[in-house]
């Protein structure tokens, strides 16, 4: 069978034309890094990273484990500060307070005083703003009601994670950053966040979220951006993000086969054996040409998981 192999266009020079300028001009970007650099000692984290929001978006941002995408969004929100390059939050700098109140953020790790209460930590945090938005209103939005006096300590692992969620967006900010909004929780309370992260995109606030599931960015961004080892990979829609790896999922049940050209991967499950190929006619074709015996032939789409899958794949052997 055929080993992974790199995605043709895949790679650090196939990002895609839409948006076509990623650093977007700075009238038309919430928030944007020119060209950023950010090293931590030998590692860098992030390499020449251009990136622009625009309002309204609502972007995805998709990586492995260490790609950069907790650098990026720390930068974007002025935690901390680019090696080189440089970063524009709301036409100004992510380090100016005023900026900073028009956003909300919600770290990768949250670490809310145990003894608070959920009441007093969401007005401790909306006094930091100039307007906020309701509190009933925001602990209902995120299946917090009626838990205001509860201290911290006594929530639940996917409560704790809610809250820190729903402080993202008790300023009334214009554009929430979520770094994985919705680790830890079950089925049932991610859903319900993506249903409160599409309310405020509908309301025309603008999100930049990072997640691991790739569900998620599939379900809920319409503007994906694949990070990986330090620089974008692809930016797109999750049609086009799909497409630059233009790869089909070709399936069928068959006994061993021969090595077949323009397979990227192949994954047997039970009798049915799964081949990815960016060119899936020239693969049936020499399937049948082979004189393969098969029945249950399927050609299907990839996941956005299969094709980041190759996209990264393609990074690494570049
Ligand atoms: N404070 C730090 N000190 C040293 N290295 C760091 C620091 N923060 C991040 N790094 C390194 O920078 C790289 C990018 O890390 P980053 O957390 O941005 O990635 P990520 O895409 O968010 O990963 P994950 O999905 O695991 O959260 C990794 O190699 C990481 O080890």
């Amino acid at each position: 069978m055929a080993e992974p192999t790199t995605a043709p266009g895949a790679g650090p020079g196939a990002a895609p034309s839409s948006p076509p300028d990623p650093g977007a001009e700075p009238e038309q970007s919430l928030v944007r890094a020119v060209e950023v650099t950010r090293r931590y000692g030998d590692v860098t984290a992030l390499d020449r990273v251009s990136l622009g929001v625009r309002p309204g978006e609502l972007v995805g941002l998709l990586g492995p484990n260490g790609a950069g995408k907790s650098t990026l969004i720390n930068l974007f929100c002025g935690l901390r500060r680019p090696t080189s390059g440089r970063v524009e939050l709301l036409g100004g700098s992510p380090a100016d307070p005023v900026r900073r109140r028009g956003i909300g953020v919600t770290p990768q790790e949250t670490g809310l005083p145990a003894t608070l209460r959920v009441g007093e930590i969401v007005d401790f945090v909306a006094a930091h703003y100039p307007r906020s938005v309701a509190r009933g209103a925001l602990l209902e939005r995120f299946g917090l009601s009626g838990l205001e006096r509860r201290q911290v300590g006594g929530l639940s692992g996917g409560q704790k994670r809610r809250l820190a969620v729903a402080l993202a967006f008790v300023g009334d900010p214009r554009l929430v950053f979520l770094d994985e909004p919705t680790t830890g929780l079950d089925v049932e309370a991610r859903r319900a966040l993506w249903d409160a992260i599409r309310d405020f995109h509908s309301g025309g606030g603008t999100v930049v979220l990072t997640s691991h599931y790739l569900e998620e960015i599939e379900a809920l961004a319409e503007r994906v951006v694949v990070i990986g080892q330090g620089r974008v990979l692809a930016d797109g829609t999750t049609e086009q993000v799909r497409d630059i790896a233009g790869v089909r999922r070709v399936t069928l049940t068959a006994g061993d086969l021969p090595e077949l050209p323009g397979v990227l991967r192949a994954e047997r499950e039970g009798d049915r054996t799964h081949l990815l190929t960016s060119d899936a006619d020239a693969l049936v074709r020499e399937l049948v040409r082979a004189d393969v015996p098969f029945s249950g032939l399927e050609v299907r789409p990839t996941s956005l998981e299969e094709a980041f899958l190759t996209i990264t794949a393609g990074s690494e052997a570049a």
